[in-house]
């Protein structure tokens, strides 16, 4: 297991240790001003080879703008972006074509079916040699569940229909990278296990997935990696099961003597409170043997014991506190 990444607020140099594992993609000191808006400001990021990396943050953030600069689809006020081990967006014309995106609706034609919108798409692949455009439009129509649908109008597409036809023509060459952005977004839960079901599939074929979301289950089902933006600025990176952790650890015991237990543990010397899943005693200076031989002794009848998790939701409040309390507009859907 790696571990967390920390902010070195470095510049890409030889100063730096080498990670443990190579990155797909790398920024430092990275931000992006817009007249009088910061959108992005000193974000180191890594993103380990084969990791799915979930950028997580409320409405603007700064997720989009991010993968914009790590695409070279924007260009950066100040800092540095490797995609590939490519400068960007300098070298944009070698690290991209292995590189599959979904960000903001292609542009699609509306009269066109999805497959010949796709056959557009497929034509202007430098990898795909034109024999091959056919067969490989097919392959992403399946590989995205659409190849039933294949032949109808774009406009008259469902809006999950259009987020994966997008994702078939992110998808019709292999890749080393795929980067989606809100890949899930106005889609039912049908069509977000799909999305769910191909990012799996992408990570089992070792391709590296970036993926933007404002949502915590989202990021927490799909990924190995997560990057918690606020306002423009990455707060916590790492691997998901390192952050998920990094809270208090916690034992939840269920028991039917729950008061006895509060009881015996608080003259212990160990924090305790009750809760509605059970007897959670803190594990910050007890380890959780100790705890259970104090209940075991005092003839406490221990159920079940299992270590709370911190999960992701309470690090994501914790990290982005305040910014729920100055408005409440990070409970729409992103744009
Ligand atoms: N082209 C632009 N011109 C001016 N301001 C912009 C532009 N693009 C983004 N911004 C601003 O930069 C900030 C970050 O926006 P960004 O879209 O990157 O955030 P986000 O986390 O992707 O949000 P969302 O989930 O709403 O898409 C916001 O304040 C946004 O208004």
């Amino acid at each position: 297991m790696t571990s967390t990444a920390v902010e070195t607020g470095a510049g890409i140099s030889d100063e730096v240790p080498a990670p443990a594992v190579p990155l797909a993609a790398r920024t430092r000191g990275l931000r992006k001003v817009y007249r009088s808006t910061v959108a992005v400001d000193h974000v180191d990021l890594d993103v380990p080879e084969g990791a799915v990396l979930g950028m997580l943050g409320p409405n603007g953030s700064g997720k989009t703008t991010t993968i914009r600069m790590l695409l070279g689809l924007v260009r950066p006020t100040a800092g540095e972006v490797e995609l590939l081990g490519r400068k960007m967006p300098e070298e944009s014309a070698h690290a991209l074509p292995d590189v599959g995106a979904l960000v903001e609706g292609p542009g699609f034609h509306p009269f066109l079916s999805g497959r010949d919108n796709l056959l557009r798409f497929a034509a202007a692949e430098p990898r795909l040699a034109s024999q091959a455009i056919p067969g490989a439009v097919d392959a992403a129509l399946d590989r995205v569940g659409l190849s039933a649908a294949a032949r109808r109008r774009y406009k008259g597409y469902s809006l999950g229909m259009k987020q994966r036809l997008g994702l078939a023509s992110a998808l019709l060459v292999p890749r080393r990278m795929v980067v989606l952005d809100e890949p899930t977004n106005g889609l039912d839960p049908a069509g977000t296990r799909e999305i769910r079901r191909i990012i799996a599939d992408l990570h089992a074929d070792g391709v590296t997935v970036v993926v933007s979301s404002h949502l915590l289950a989202e990021v927490e089902a799909t990924c190995t990696h997560v990057a918690v933006l606020q306002a423009g600025t990455v707060v916590a990176q790492g691997e998901l099961a390192d952050l998920l952790e990094s809270g208090n650890a916690a034992l939840l015991v269920r028991t039917p003597d729950a008061e006895q237990a509060v009881e015996t543990l608080r003259e212990n010397r160990i924090g305790v409170r009750l809760t509605p899943d059970g007897v959670r005693a803190d594990l910050t200076a007890t380890p959780a043997p100790r705890v259970l031989q104090v209940l075991v002794q005092a003839g406490v009848e221990v159920h079940e014991a299992t270590r709370a998790r911190t999960g992701l939701e309470d690090l994501f409040a914790r990290l982005t506190e305040g910014e729920s309390a100055a408005g409440d507009e990070s409970e729409g859907e992103a744009s």
